[in-house]
């Protein structure tokens, strides 16, 4: 059926994945009728009647965010998460001063260059809970014209009242979902988070279908190694990943909209260390890496400059200029973003993806979104001889795998948005590879030559 939908029906054509991507002003209706939602959409009362609701994030335009929640909710208890310190935390607080209903908790960042990129909505009804984790920030340009994932979890229902209901394990699903979130929420440390803790406690979160993917900053160890990061990832996929032989020649995919700086040579992190947790199968993770083929989605200056937002999408790929020069050989990795199928080909991507598909593009083996980049302080860096993996910031993913969605040994994926009973990935397979002329969007230098959709010109100070 065509035409405009209720949120609760496109909630429910996006099953059994969940996997939605955000509404974008300026694209024909039918890319945003299906497996597509607005913020005022996942707040909408037809989801749930809101008592209290908890805000993961990295940027908040706080009147904004007010408007989004539907007028009977706005006074109701709302904390925000945030990474800020000094200035932007003061001011932050400041923005909210005139609604009593907002409290904050700071996540601490001990370690320089952190952040708290994580994106996360927990939000309790009179009917349940419901957790949303996206990518995209709580500013109106963020769920304008960009290409944003979320994957939107079941309403969890209470538990019914019990006195072991201390012990967390009840209510847990088979990807031990809500363990793997409290432990998230626990590496916070913080008291701010504890009744939200505890709302997580009280619901039965046995229907969820995803395995939480989560960055904490620290030094993890020992028993602790595998617990959050690339290592968090290897681990799962040694655990629930695909045979050995079955994925031999499928690619691994990266889309990102950010990169830190990865090294002076391929050898250095992405082709060795990452790779290797990416392309883990099941019993092992020592891959042949050369065999694997490594592709990474990243938008080119032209994509940019002939994006819906012009240059100024550009504002939010912080790639600089001072990092690129310094790998240069990960050009040879890049692929443009194209995105036909899902109507976003001008919709700048600031979701984070990544995937095992099989050559054929019909399947995946495993599809993970999340909040984290290609860098090394999303998804870490192994030091002392790899006995340690060094996190600097929170983020927070889900990973799609077949076992956990009833099929053998992969998921179906379609081009076709009418296809929902498959997985829909946001951007087209097979990619395309950048050409010789083709350049990576750098956010920190000038293009001058051509003019980009508005007639504007990129000249940052
Ligand atoms: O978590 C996110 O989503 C994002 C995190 N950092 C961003 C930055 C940035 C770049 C260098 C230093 C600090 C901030 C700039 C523009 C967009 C983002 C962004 O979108």
């Amino acid at each position: 059926i065509t035409g405009p939908r209720s949120p609760d029906q496109v909630y429910s054509e996006g099953q059994p994945y969940s996997f939605f991507l955000t509404k974008v002003h300026g694209i024909q209706n039918q890319y945003n009728q299906v497996l597509a939602m607005d913020i005022k959409d996942i707040l909408s009362p037809i989801m749930g009647t809101l008592q209290a609701s908890c805000q993961f994030n990295y940027m908040f335009e706080i009147p904004w965010l007010m408007k989004q929640y539907p007028e009977q909710f706005r006074s109701k208890p709302l904390l925000l998460v945030h990474g800020f310190t000094a200035g932007n935390k003061t001011a932050l607080e400041i923005e909210a001063t005139k609604y009593s209903n907002i409290k904050f908790c700071q996540a601490r960042l001990e370690m320089i260059y952190g952040t708290h990129h994580t994106k996360m909505m927990m939000l309790l009804y009179e009917e349940g809970m419901r957790v949303v984790i996206h990518t995209s920030n709580l500013v109106e340009r963020d769920w304008y014209q960009k290409t944003q994932g979320m994957w939107i979890s079941p309403l969890f229902p209470k538990l019914k009242k019990e006195e072991n209901k201390s012990n967390f394990s009840r209510g847990d699903s088979p990807t031990n979902f809500k363990k793997d979130l409290l432990d998230y929420i626990g590496s916070y440390k913080a008291y701010q988070l504890k009744d939200w803790q505890q709302n997580i406690a009280d619901h039965d979160m046995s229907s969820a279908k995803v395995v939480i993917i989560g960055s904490s900053p620290g030094r993890h160890m020992a028993e602790n190694k595998h617990k959050f990061g690339h290592m968090r990832l290897r681990k799962v996929l040694n655990t629930h990943g695909p045979p050995k032989d079955f994925v031999k020649s499928w690619p691994v995919i990266g889309q990102y909209s950010s990169i830190g700086s990865l090294g002076a040579t391929k050898d250095a992190w992405l082709a060795t260390e990452f790779l290797q947790s990416l392309a883990t199968v099941e019993g092992s993770s020592c891959v042949p890496l050369a065999s694997i083929n490594l592709k990474l989605i990243f938008p080119t200056k032209d994509n940019v400059r002939c994006s819906l937002e012009g240059y100024p999408a550009g504002a939010s790929i912080p790639y600089s200029i001072n990092v690129a020069k310094k790998q240069t050989y990960l050009t040879s990795y890049f692929h443009h973003w194209i995105s036909k199928g899902r109507g976003r080909s001008r919709a700048m991507p600031h979701i984070k993806s990544y995937c095992r598909p099989s050559p054929s593009s019909q399947e995946v083996a495993w599809f993970l979104v999340t909040s984290a980049n290609l860098s090394k302080a999303a998804w870490g860096a192994l030091e002392k001889k790899g006995s340690q993996l060094m996190i600097r910031s929170y983020e927070l993913g889900v990973l799609f795998l077949p076992k956990f969605f009833g099929s053998k040994k992969t998921i179906p994926v379609s081009s076709d948005i009418n296809d929902t009973d498959k997985l829909l990935l946001p951007y087209d397979l097979p990619l395309k590879p950048y050409q010789k002329e083709d350049r990576p969007w750098i956010w920190d230098i000038a293009y001058k030559e051509l003019p980009d959709c508005n007639g504007n010109m990129w000249c940052p100070s």
